[in-house]
């Protein structure tokens, strides 16, 4: 969606193992927004993604309008069955909002019949409701996840961070923060309580609310029923003064 990153160039560069042409998608989608605000504010500093783009070897760039991808004419009424992980976390906070996110991959992939797309594990969800996309159109693509990209203090970059005031910016390392903390402690306690002291760790920051903060199985998202679990990851959602943020780690 632009105002890129490292994180974003992480993906470029990973893609650069997979193919030889690159096309990034720079669009922000109005289909994926549940809240006007978070549309309206939404970085788009498209001089500097382009030169990062440029300097980071991509190949091209997808740049459509609203009116290109949503023609007044075509009366798409999109709505698939992404299984019942859509209405957990993510889809719960942001209603409908996997359905707008898979819309508009379905027309990007359209538009460029990759081989291969680079999705980061940062919007774990995300990933996981792509890959159901995929597999219910049956497209020959392969999906493939990319590695959370952090600033220095532990932070997930994100395109939202550019809100953080300075108290925010230092408040949002609760969300790495409780993360580390259920890894480092894992074997020390049980589910519930490693969820319990976790979410501590968010009580008393003035301006951070807590969306979700959970152990969850990595395909289904339901809260994991134990530590014998095979995939197990840990996913927060948490607003930081009027910037929502999300982050996550695969236990295993
Ligand atoms: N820190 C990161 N590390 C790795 N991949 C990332 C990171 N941040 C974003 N991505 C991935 O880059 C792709 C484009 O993301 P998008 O344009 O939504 O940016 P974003 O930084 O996640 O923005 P926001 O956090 O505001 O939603 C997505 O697949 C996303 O998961
Ligand atoms: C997948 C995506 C391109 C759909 O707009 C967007 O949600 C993103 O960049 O993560
Ligand atoms: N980064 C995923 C897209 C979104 O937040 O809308």
């Amino acid at each position: 969606m632009g105002a890129l990153h490292n994180g974003h160039i992480s993906l470029i560069k990973l893609a650069q193992q997979y193919a030889d042409i690159i096309i990034c998608s720079i669009f922000v989608n109005p289909t994926q927004f549940t809240d006007p605000k978070d549309l309206e504010k939404y970085p788009r500093p498209i001089e500097h993604d382009l030169a990062m783009l440029q300097s980071a070897g991509c190949t091209g760039v997808l740049m459509p309008t609203v009116e290109e991808m949503y023609p007044a004419e075509e009366n798409d009424q999109w709505h698939i069955d992404l299984g019942k992980a859509e209405f957990l976390l993510e889809g719960e906070f942001r209603k409908g909002h996997y359905q707008g996110v898979t819309q508009i991959v379905k027309k990007l992939f359209d538009a460029v019949e990759p081989d291969v797309a680079m999705f980061g594990q940062k919007d774990f969800q995300q990933v996981l409701m792509i890959g159901n996309m995929v597999k219910y159109f049956d497209l020959p693509i392969q999906i493939v996840t990319c590695p959370i990209i952090r600033e220095d203090d532990g932070l997930a970059m994100s395109s939202r961070n550019i809100h953080l005031s300075a108290d925010d910016r230092k408040h949002s390392l609760v969300l790495s923060k409780s993360l580390q903390f259920v890894m480092d402690h894992f074997n020390e306690y049980s589910i519930l309580e490693l969820e319990a002291k976790a979410k501590d760790f968010y009580k008393n920051i003035e301006g951070v609310e807590l969306d979700y903060f959970t152990i969850a199985n990595g395909h289904t998202l339901e809260p994991a029923a134990s530590k014998e679990e095979e995939n197990l990851v840990v996913l927060v959602a948490a607003k930081v003064g009027s910037t929502r943020l999300i982050d996550n780690v695969i236990l295993k």
